[in-house]
């Protein structure tokens, strides 16, 4: 599951426990974005804060695991680059991405959206105020999916924090004690969605 995770939340973690169970996957790695290609106006937090968010979100789940893959890797962050990437890693694999349903509305835009289906089989989930959609899609390659409702955003977690209101029960809780720990959204901290060189 790629994202910018900034911060992740239980709508990330729900999608994700439900995906492994129905497609009964051995593992579910969570890949924090770098510089999200329809992300670049915006301030995002650093990647190894975002990282490690993902880390304490995921640590309690011996099928989740986080990949360093997308941040580690100069330059824009194309999920073909993540697909080939992981292939390496697990050439035997059957490989899933799971997206929700805004995103897996963009993703004939995205980078050599032909040959996406090719490297993965891609799984779309329900998203409070998104319409889950796979038309124009090749009909092999994507499964949808409904997955428990949870109108949670990163946006809506940012804006709360800065507003001084809890993100609690919203996003783990060692998420909104790290949140506090390091000022994320409360103070400047996020950078413009910086494309590292090589
Ligand atoms: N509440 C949710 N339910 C189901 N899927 C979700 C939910 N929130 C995010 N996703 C999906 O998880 C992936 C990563 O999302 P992302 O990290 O951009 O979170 P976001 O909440 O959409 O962030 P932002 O509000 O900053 O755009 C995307 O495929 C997105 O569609
Ligand atoms: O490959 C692309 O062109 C592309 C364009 C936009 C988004 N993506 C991927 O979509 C996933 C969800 O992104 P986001 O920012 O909505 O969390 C994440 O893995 C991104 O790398 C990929």
């Amino acid at each position: 599951m790629g994202g910018t995770f900034d911060p992740i939340h239980h709508g990330h973690l729900v999608a994700a426990s439900e995906v492994q169970d129905i497609f009964d996957l051995d593992e579910v790695i969570f890949v924090p974005t770098g510089a999200q290609p329809f992300k670049l106006d915006r301030d995002v937090t650093t990647p190894e804060h975002r990282y490690l968010m993902t880390v304490i979100a995921t640590a309690s789940n011996p099928r989740f695991s986080v990949s360093r893959v997308d941040i580690d890797r100069a330059g824009i962050t194309y999920t073909i680059d993540t697909l080939r990437d992981l292939r390496q890693t697990y050439p035997e694999a059957e490989l899933f991405f799971i997206t929700g349903a805004d995103a897996l509305s963009q993703i004939l835009t995205w980078k050599d959206a032909d040959e996406l289906f090719s490297l993965a089989h891609f799984v779309g989930v329900t998203r409070p105020g998104h319409e889950l959609d796979d038309a124009g899609l090749p009909e092999a390659g994507v499964s949808l999916l409904e997955v428990p409702a949870m109108a949670i955003s990163s946006t809506d977690c940012r804006r709360r924090v800065a507003a001084g209101q809890p993100v609690w029960y919203l996003v783990p809780d060692g998420v909104v004690q790290y949140i506090a720990k390091y000022e994320l959204y409360s103070r400047k901290r996020s950078v413009r969605n910086e494309v590292r060189d090589g």
